[in-house]
């Protein structure tokens, strides 16, 4: 499943910009009416600074007005020895920005799987909490 998606996201990280960790990251949402936006790790001399693919990606398709409903699945790749997982900081802004049971695919072109926020984040803080 989603074979186009992870492939796309592949080719985005061609475009990854990781003169620092040389970790290549890319990741591209696929939206309902079939829109893909693509993201890539751009890393910044001030490390701190630095923007990860999976938010580069959401941040793209939200920037057009799509949102959580409008989502259908999200695609990260990378060019580690093993599959990659969203850091801490994307999963909280994941949490907020895709639905809990949204596919994300997560694959290194060796070994692919699938998982949601539901399972990367259980007991998420958001904005139900600031009622
Ligand atoms: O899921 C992840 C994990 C890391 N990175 C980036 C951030 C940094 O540029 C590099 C090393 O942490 O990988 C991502 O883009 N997504
Ligand atoms: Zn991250």
């Amino acid at each position: 499943m989603y074979e186009n998606l992870v492939s796309e996201a592949f080719e985005a990280m061609k475009s990854a910009y990781a003169p620092y960790s040389n970790y290549h990251v890319g990741a591209c949402v696929l939206c309902r009416d079939g829109r893909t936006f693509r993201g890539v790790n751009i890393e910044n001399a001030s490390y701190g600074a630095t923007n990860c693919a999976e938010r580069s990606a959401v941040f793209g398709a939200y920037s057009y007005g799509y949102r959580k409903a409008d989502i259908a699945a999200l695609a990260i790749v990378s060019d580690g020895a093993r599959i990659g997982t969203p850091c801490g900081i994307c999963r909280q802004v994941l949490s907020e920005l895709l639905e809990s049971d949204t596919p994300i695919i997560l694959s290194n072109g060796k070994e692919t799987m699938e998982t949601t926020m539901a399972e990367l984040l259980p007991m998420s803080f958001g904005m139900e909490d600031l009622a």
